[in-house]
């Protein structure tokens, strides 16, 4: 008889992170029924700064590092993150490998107002809750009219800030409302072109340790190769552009037909600049085609607008 296996899956203890991981460890279930998987929560860096100070972090890899420790350090088998919060060279550099990428959910950002109006209709100087330097800059270039206001925390905690009133809405990802079953809350999905999203966004990474070949392959299953690949294009032009989460970049890959087609922008921090490609190529190719956008954007003046938003 096969024997019974535990494999011990680490998260952060958000709601978010919980229900992804819940998600994950169900999938595997299924996938082999004889697999026991225990969930180890593992408080990060980013969520007791961001508990602190409901700011963001400036730290690289904030919500991952420790995660990443306990995996190399053979506490956990694998974990689960959203890889938009992974680093773009983060797998190479602790010992810990992407396992499995899951099939991307919605990957537009979402609208939460409290009256139920679009970004279009919020009357002039709204209150609009947001820290990711990419939401504020496509927010200043669309609606310049409005007020941004920062806002950390978790996603129940950024709406609440809506029901109470103090903002007038939030942009948060429709993916993370899906997860936390909170679909409902959506006023509007921002379109793709006028809110391109950040690279891996939506998408969920199993990491794993490189020798571990009896998890890698038990986790295997959960892998679905477009959603990879894509997520190869988006985050080799990261890393080719030396991004930070302070960046005000935007990345978008789609798979068809043994193509990967990469749109991929870099805001100035006010929104009044952007610089916009999409390049295409083979599947087999995707490195390069995220390498190649970053390229183009970097001939065309990308390294000042970056180095303006860390001032
Ligand atoms: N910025 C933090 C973060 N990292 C991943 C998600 C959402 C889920 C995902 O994109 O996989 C969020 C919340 C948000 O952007 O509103």
């Amino acid at each position: 008889m096969e024997q019974v296996t535990t494999l011990r899956l680490g998260t952060r203890g958000t709601i978010l992170a919980l229900a992804q991981a819940t998600h994950v460890a169900d999938a595997l279930h299924t996938a082999h029924p004889r697999l026991r998987v225990q969930l180890v929560t593992i408080p990060t860096h980013g969520d007791r700064w961001a508990d602190n100070l409901g700011a963001g972090t400036g730290i690289k890899g904030a919500y991952i590092r420790e995660i990443d420790q306990q995996l190399a350090d053979g506490a956990i088998d694998l974990a689960v993150h959203c890889l938009k919060d992974r680093p773009s060279h983060a797998a190479e550099h602790h010992g810990v490998v992407l396992a499995a990428h899951l099939r991307r959910d919605e990957p537009r950002d979402a609208l939460v107002t409290a009256t139920g109006s679009t970004l279009a209709l919020l009357p002039p100087a709204s209150v609009v809750g947001t820290s990711a330097p990419r939401r504020q800059a496509q927010l200043r270039r669309h609606r310049p009219a409005l007020r941004i206001k920062p806002v950390r925390g978790s996603i129940e905690a950024r709406l609440q800030r809506v029901d109470s009133g103090e903002l007038d809405a939030v942009i948060v990802s429709a993916a993370a409302l899906h997860r936390t079953g909170q679909a409902d809350r959506i006023t509007e999905l921002l379109p793709l072109d006028s809110h391109l999203p950040a690279a891996g966004a939506a998408v969920l990474a199993v990491t794993a340790r490189p020798g571990d070949e009896r998890t890698r392959d038990l986790v295997a299953v959960l892998d679905h190769p477009d959603t990879a690949t894509a997520a190869t294009a988006e985050r080799a032009y990261l890393r080719r552009l030396g991004a930070t989460c302070r960046s005000s970049i935007a990345a978008h890959a789609t798979v068809a037909e043994d193509m990967v087609t990469l749109r991929a922008s870099v805001y100035s921090p006010s929104g009044d600049r952007v610089l916009h490609t999409v390049v295409g190529g083979a599947v087999s190719q995707a490195r390069k085609v995220g390498r190649d956008a970053a390229e183009q954007l970097l001939a065309l003046g990308a390294r000042k607008l970056l180095n303006t938003d860390t001032a």
